[in-house]
């Protein structure tokens, strides 16, 4: 049985649709990427599927998480899925910091509340995840506060408080965005190892393809709030066949080649 699956997701407000007819499926150790212009429904369909959209919009189809469909559920049995069997960074890592709070107790939260970790020792195992997300004097690092650390800092606390709790998937909506080409290129790379080292099934946003294309075995391509072509990654890549996805495929090899060109010169 898959963890998560979403079947014939609509998503509307005022009966505009948002979202229409998206489907996707992840199973254990899957690395599935969620490509798309602006616009396009990617950051919806990450808020649907933990159950986080925002006040008025109205969902309907099926979001399963371990064979149970959650459209509708209560939100209790939402925060019982939510931060615990799925995860979740954004692109801003200060949306999900408290910013009174030091980082180690935002670690340690997530770990008391869902597997009853009394305080010590929900506070080691935030130093230890501290340590594994590569921040230096981590016994120090857990009493700082947020804006006391660097954007990158901050973006690997909140990927150790996304896996603290070993949940079994991550949706990453474009959690290297805001940060400057060197550090996102190290937290992609933290990314890679984390989700190795931990079985977590992945979803990741971006509409940054050869970025997804790193990461993601599969890709789902979405435009104007439906997917428009899926596929494995390769043959996405080698053989696009929708007009959208190779235009995608396109700007992203003509970025490349600049890029190439730039370092050659
Ligand atoms: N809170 C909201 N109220 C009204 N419309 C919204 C809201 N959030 C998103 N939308 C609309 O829903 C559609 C899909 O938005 P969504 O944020 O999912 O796109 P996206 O692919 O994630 O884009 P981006 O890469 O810019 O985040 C867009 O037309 C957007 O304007």
């Amino acid at each position: 049985m898959s963890i998560l699956t979403a079947e014939q997701l609509t998503i509307t407000l005022d009966d505009r649709p948002l979202v229409q007819n998206m489907s996707l499926e992840l199973d254990a150790r899957d690395r599935v990427g969620l490509i798309g212009e602006s616009g396009s429904g990617k950051s919806l369909t990450a808020l649907a599927l933990l159950g986080l959209l925002p006040e008025g919009m109205r969902v309907s189809g099926r979001i399963t998480v371990d064979g149970r469909d959650l459209v509708g559920a209560p939100d209790r049995d939402w925060r019982r899925v939510r931060g615990n069997t799925v995860s979740m960074v954004f692109q801003e890592p200060l949306t999900a910091l408290d910013p009174l709070m030091p980082i180690g107790r935002q670690i340690a939260g997530p770990l008391r509340l869902h597997q009853g970790l009394n305080r010590a020792d929900a506070q080691t195992r935030a130093v230890e995840w501290v340590r594994r997300v590569g921040l230096p004097e981590a016994d120090r690092l857990v009493r700082a506060l947020p804006h006391e650390i660097s954007g990158g800092q901050r973006q690997r606390v909140a990927l150790a408080m996304a896996l603290a709790c070993r949940p079994r998937v991550l949706i990453a909506d474009e959690p290297t965005t805001a940060l400057d080409v060197t550090v996102q290129a190290q937290i992609l790379a933290l990314l890679d190892e984390l989700i190795e080292e931990t079985s977590v099934a992945l979803l990741f946003i971006s509409h940054d393809l050869p970025v997804v294309a790193k990461l993601a075995q599969r890709l789902i391509v979405m435009r104007d709030g439906r997917v428009e072509e899926s596929g494995a990654t390769d043959d996405v890549l080698r053989r696009p066949r929708s007009a959208y996805a190779r235009h995608l495929v396109a700007s992203a090899a003509q970025v490349t080649r600049l890029a190439v060109g730039t370092v050659q010169e």
